[in-house]
């Protein structure tokens, strides 16, 4: 039930073998073919790159991008850890679409768990084997029954108190199979009662309560221009991404068009959902080389990962070609992602750094001067309208291609300049106003739970019904300076945004402290650990 019987190459003792897959073990080196696989292991990335597709295991329809450990001195101080390293662990049951790999290395992972011990037979087993639940109904029920047993012994109603576990079992059942009629399948009957009782409900904002696409609104560039007002400040509102109007010689175009993690599957363009509307808005194209011209094309960009960006072709326009050296991931903790550029045009230690991520976290790693003066109010001005935005920024760095793979994020990640905002709309689900009044009128709580920006939340709730006035507060700043006003707060607060994911997870903790009995409602990776406390 966790992992199929199937040849894996491995490496044992300098040799490639083929071994049935339940005849791996922690510590063998596997080989993962080019064409991807579905994986029979937990294992360690150890070089590349691959694209998985981590649905049965998240949920998450997107493919995620995983990476090879870093060969760096440090990291091999390092414990360990399935948090830190989730961007290099690749888990069983998941398939691999896509490989990338240098100079026609293959791409190694080391086995760390297999069978019943990898996430996936974690998995398994938990619904084989349910914990038992220690739910306040079932306490309350056999003290209910204890109390009619003791009148049952006083000779009034044996009977009532041999019959009331049945009609319980009953009642269960029933309940079972008109949730199944519903089309929704238990795999823990006694949770049934529980859901009974909840009192608040916790939603994610982006995809669940809002639509999974983006509309691209306008584009917010920064200009240069210093000398006119000693201070960079904010062009005219823009529709279009257009090399010769945009300033900087287009780097807010060039950001927009490299920084991201798409890529191609079986001819398609896949990825983050935001990733892709602004990417497809600069009209640029993504290249990725296959195997065969592998060579070739390492050779163009001196070895470099064998993905290339593309202006489009208009009029007699020369092409500009990018290749992408590296990509730092988007982290929901860190709230950005990164790319390291290079134009095979220019000198080999001559690269640029693209960031993207949340207006507040990008400002916070940029140089003073490169800000406009306004920026905060102009990105409070769209928030309060609900917008999402997403800040540009890059840095020209000088290091060759070996030294780029090996950097550091936090030493490149600073003294960037502020490009610009990009401006989207995030449109709130159809059902999701008719959900929340359900849920208001039957007196249920319901609870936003976001990584974005306080001022969308709160327009977002308003819009969906969560509030209806503004109530505000930082989370971290409170838990870790004030634990005592926590338990008070999550009593009264109803948003709670930049939330990262393991910040979810504790106010779930905490509000099941103070006896509210949760649920969680949410679609995306971020969302897994705050999941994973309501069971
Ligand atoms: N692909 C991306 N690249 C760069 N920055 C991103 C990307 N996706 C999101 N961000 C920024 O990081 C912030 C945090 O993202 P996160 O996924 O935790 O929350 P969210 O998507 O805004 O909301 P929710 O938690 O409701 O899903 C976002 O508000 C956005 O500013």
């Amino acid at each position: 039930m966790v992992q199929k019987l199937e040849l894996v190459k491995v490496l044992r003792n300098g040799k490639e073998e083929d071994v049935f897959s339940d005849n791996l073990v922690p510590g063998d080196i596997i080989l993962i073919p080019p064409h991807g696989c579905v994986l029979q292991c937990d294992a360690v990335l150890m070089n590349g790159t691959v694209i998985v597709n981590e649905a049965m295991l998240t949920g998450e329809s997107v493919p995620v991008m995983k990476v090879g450990l870093p060969d760096l001195e440090e990291e091999r101080q390092k414990l360990f850890s399935n948090n830190e390293h989730s961007k290099h662990l690749l888990f069983c049951g998941t398939q691999v679409l896509q490989t990338r790999f240098y100079r026609g290395k293959s791409v190694q992972a080391v086995v760390l768990r297999t069978a019943y011990t990898t996430q996936k037979g974690q998995l398994v087993r938990s619904i084989m084997y349910p914990k038992p639940v220690d739910f306040e109904f079932t306490k309350d029920l056999l003290k209910f029954v204890g109390f009619l047993a003791g009148i049952a012994t006083i000779g009034l109603g044996y009977s009532i108190a041999i019959m009331i576990i049945p009609a319980m079992s009953i009642g269960i059942i029933a309940a079972q199979m008109r949730l199944r009629a519903k089309q929704i399948f238990c795999i823990s009957p006694s949770t049934i009662n529980t859901c009974g009782g909840i009192n608040t409900v916790c939603f994610d904002k982006t995809g669940t309560l809002t639509e999974d696409g983006l509309d691209f609104n306008c584009l917010r560039p920064i200009s240069s221009d210093v000398n006119v007002k000693n201070q960079a400040y904010f062009e005219e509102e823009t529709e279009e991404f257009n090399m010769q109007s945009l300033p900087l010689d287009g780097e807010i175009l060039k950001a927009a068009a490299t920084c991201h993690s798409l890529t191609i599957i079986n001819g398609e363009l896949c990825g983050d959902p935001l990733d892709f509307i602004l990417f497809r808005k600069t009209n640029w194209i993504l290249e990725e080389t296959s195997s065969s011209d592998e060579v070739e094309e390492s050779s163009r960009y001196d070895l470099i990962q064998p993905i290339v960006i593309k202006s489009p072709l208009i009029g007699n326009q020369i092409q500009l070609e990018l290749a992408v050296v590296r990509q730092f991931t988007f982290n929901p903790t860190l709230q950005r992602m990164a790319v390291i550029v290079h134009n095979p045009q220019e000198p080999g230690d001559s690269m640029f750094l693209y960031c993207k991520g949340s207006p507040e976290m990008i400002a916070s790693l940029c140089c003073p001067e490169t800000m406009p003066t306004d920026y905060q109010k102009v990105v409070n001005d769209y928030a309060q309208h609900g917008y999402r935005l997403i800040a540009l920024a890059y840095r020209h760095l000088e290091v060759n291609y070996v030294h780029a793979q090996k950097i550091k994020r936090e030493e490149i990640e600073c003294n960037m300049t502020m490009l610009g905002l990009v401006v989207m709309e995030n449109r709130v689900k159809k059902q999701t106003g008719s959900v929340i009044n359900q849920l208001n009128r039957a007196l249920i709580r319901t609870i936003m739970v976001t990584g974005d920006n306080i001022l969308t939340a709160v327009s977002v709730a308003k819009e969906c019904g969560i509030i209806k006035e503004n109530k505000r507060t930082t989370f971290q700043v409170i838990l870790e300076e004030y634990p005592e006003l926590m338990e008070k707060l999550v009593c009264v607060c109803d948003v709670f945004a930049r939330m990262s994911p393991e910040q979810k997870q504790q106010l779930i903790n905490k509000l099941q402290e103070v006896d509210y009995t949760v649920a969680m409602c949410g679609d995306g990776a971020n969302d897994c650990a705050a999941l994973k406390v309501y069971f």
